[in-house]
């Protein structure tokens, strides 16, 4: 079977291929800037941007080595959430969300060789109304600073989270089963 590599720094995404039964891999991590063009729908933007970081982490791999490679990111209406820059700035993201549905979208990209397979994954997910001395409590344990939208889903952030619609795993970094899926094109089957 061709070796997997998964071409991302972000520890979520380890963990989660792990609980589908993908132990044995490889870590490689690129360096890619995170542009992308200008009007592109958020679907558009995260499978553009998971696409890149696929072509520069082919040129770490052989031609054989099945490459995975993820990009998250949280939209409300039509403001992009990224990582927070500091504290202040995941408390005004976390201000906006509260008592809002906002969507989370990841696109994978999975590549062998030349051939390249992009799709994304969008899940809702509805905040409670929060007061801000909790959002500043949430905040002050860490969690928000290397999260897309300035909190993780999986952890206590899960505290402010009233609904989702859709992949939970999404949210987390990585739709496993549309990444099976696409995993089962490149002659990977899981179950
Ligand atoms: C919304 C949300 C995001 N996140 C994380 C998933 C991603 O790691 C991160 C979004 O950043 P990404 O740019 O998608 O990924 P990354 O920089 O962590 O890793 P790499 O580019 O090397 O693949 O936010 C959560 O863990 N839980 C959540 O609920």
């Amino acid at each position: 079977m061709s070796r997997i590599v998964l071409a991302s720094g972000s520890p979520r995404r380890q963990e989660l291929l792990n609980r589908i039964g993908i132990t044995d891999f490889d870590i490689r991590v690129p360096q890619t800037d995170e542009h992308y063009p200008a009007g592109l729908t958020p679907a558009q933007i995260v499978e553009y941007i998971s696409r890149e970081k696929a072509d520069a982490a082919a040129k770490l791999c052989t031609p054989e080595e099945i490459v995975i490679t993820a990009d998250t990111m949280v939209f409300l209406d039509d403001q992009r959430l990224g990582k927070p820059q500091d504290e202040a700035d995941a408390l005004r993201m976390l201000t906006a969300l509260q008592g809002r549905r906002h969507t989370v979208c990841t696109g994978v990209t999975v590549r062998q060789g030349d051939r390249v397979l992009t799709e994304s994954e969008a899940t809702g997910v509805v905040f409670r109304p929060a007061e801000e001395s909790e959002l500043r409590a949430y905040i002050a344990t860490g969690e928000p600073m290397d999260k897309a939208g300035s909190y993780g889903v999986q952890g206590k952030g899960a505290l402010l989270v009233e609904r989702l619609e859709g992949d939970f795993f999404n949210v987390m970094g990585l739709p496993v089963l549309r990444l099976s899926r696409m995993l089962a094109q490149f002659g990977i089957k899981l179950l």
